[in-house]
């Protein structure tokens, strides 16, 4: 299970028809985050359409996609890796059939398919984080913008109404100037093995694992665009890694991260965590799930419950030093696409094919986003006294 699968997303499931020209989607591997991030939201979205899974292994291909109604299947054995051996991954992105790739594969895999899916003509839905490293973002949104195609990292959350409130409040200076932001993002040790394989992908260092790649990325994302410093990278000014058991020196269980927000004299402070320790006597007291930010201004503090899955629940409470405080629960844009029940990846999808379809979409998860994290997140593992994650060995084709 991940933590995803708990999610109260029902209500998206009702059926539409779709365009006859609907684009039509092809998933890389057989992954859990797909019926999340895209065959939910696809279901309301009547441009559409998911048609086909890679998967390395035949029977569960064809598993996954009786479940999820995907019409057609590829695959066989070792489809990502070896010369010969990616064969039905290959055969996926080359296939006519086919107008976006969604890559749903471990990290340390999403460059090399990335690219081969630009290569081969295909517009291109990426998991987060994008890439192990900033210089393979640079070359994916080169590759992108060469075609003419789209490129998009998944970071969903940046584009659920909710956080964009938690950025107009701060914008709109009712009170004053950020001085300091604290965020979480914390699995506790008694339920994590609910939402983490024992072999998780994630634990992985030759395939981009790590707390940081995985959790890390979300309140960095957001303490970016809260705070508007979403194109330059952060500056580290201190890292603290706890490894994970699997792999200590090179794996991250957790992380102590405090950043410097540029142009300004506030910092940030972020805690992750695959598996906390409980506390107390013992560690026998249990840890509480944490997914917030709460963010400290001149006059005042805003904290926002749960940026991650916002459409399941969330509120922000906003706290002026004077008068009196409020909450606010934003599930849609004012005068914008969008309804109550749409998730952060169904708006990412709106987004998405308004951009394939030359449409201006009403955010957009910039490239240079997308890079700046990227660069501030091999400077995290290099503060933290870790080997950031291993570049791809794949070279750009032709
Ligand atoms: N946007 C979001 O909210 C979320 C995003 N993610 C991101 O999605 C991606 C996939 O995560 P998740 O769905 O949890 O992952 P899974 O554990 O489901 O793995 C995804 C796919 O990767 C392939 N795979 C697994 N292990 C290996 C391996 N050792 N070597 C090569 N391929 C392998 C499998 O393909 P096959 O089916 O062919 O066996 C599998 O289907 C990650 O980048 C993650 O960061 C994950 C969760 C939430
Ligand atoms: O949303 C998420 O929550 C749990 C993580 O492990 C996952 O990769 C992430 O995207």
């Amino acid at each position: 299970m991940l933590i995803y699968d708990i999610l109260p997303f029902c209500v998206q499931t009702q059926r539409l028809i779709k365009n006859t020209s609907a684009l039509r989607f092809g998933i890389l591997g057989a992954a859990r985050i797909g019926p999340e991030a895209l065959f939910k939201p696809a279901k309301t979205h009547p441009d559409v359409v998911v048609t086909a899974v890679a998967c390395r292994d035949k029977t569960r291909g064809q598993q996954y996609a009786q479940k999820h109604d995907i019409p057609r299947t590829f695959s066989g054995p070792n489809a990502y890796h070896g010369k010969s051996l990616h064969i039905y991954a290959q055969k996926l992105v080359t296939d006519p059939d086919i107008d976006v790739v969604y890559i749903a594969l471990p990290n340390g895999l999403h460059f090399e398919w990335t690219m081969r899916a630009l290569e081969a003509g295909k517009h291109v839905l990426v998991e987060k984080p994008l890439t192990n490293t900033a210089e393979e973002a640079r070359q994916i949104f080169a590759l992108a913008e060469e075609k003419g195609l789209v490129a998009l990292e998944a970071l969903h959350t940046v584009f659920h109404p909710a956080n964009h409130r938690v950025r107009e409040i701060i914008q709109s200076g009712e009170l004053g100037k950020v001085k300091s932001v604290v965020s979480h993002f914390i699995f506790p040790r008694f339920i994590s093995p609910l939402f983490f394989e024992k072999d998780d992908v994630r634990f992985h260092y030759d395939l981009g694992g790590g707390s940081m790649t995985d959790l890390g990325v979300y309140p960095l994302a957001e303490i970016r665009f809260v705070t508007s410093s979403d194109t330059v990278p952060l500056e580290v000014i201190s890292a603290k890694a706890v490894g994970h058991p699997k792999d200590p020196e090179r794996i991250d269980r957790a992380m102590h991260i405090v950043y410097a927000l540029p142009n300004t004299d506030a910092t940030a402070e972020v805690n992750i965590d695959f598996s906390a320790p409980g506390w107390g006597p013992f560690g026998l007291l249990p840890r509480m799930m944490r997914i917030d930010a709460t963010i400290k201004l001149e006059g005042g503090s805003i904290f926002i419950y749960n940026f991650v899955m916002p459409a399941a629940f969330h509120f922000i409470r906003v706290t002026p030093k004077k008068g009196s405080g409020r909450f606010e629960q934003v599930y849609t844009f004012k005068g914008g696409k969008g309804e109550r029940s749409w998730s952060t990846y169904r708006y990412q999808l709106e987004a998405f094919v308004d951009k394939v379809r030359g449409r201006t979409p009403s955010f957009w998860h910039e490239p240079i986003s997308s890079i700046s994290e990227l660069e501030t997140v091999e400077r995290v593992y290099t503060k933290a006294g870790m080997q950031p994650r291993p570049a791809s060995a794949y070279k750009r084709q032709g």
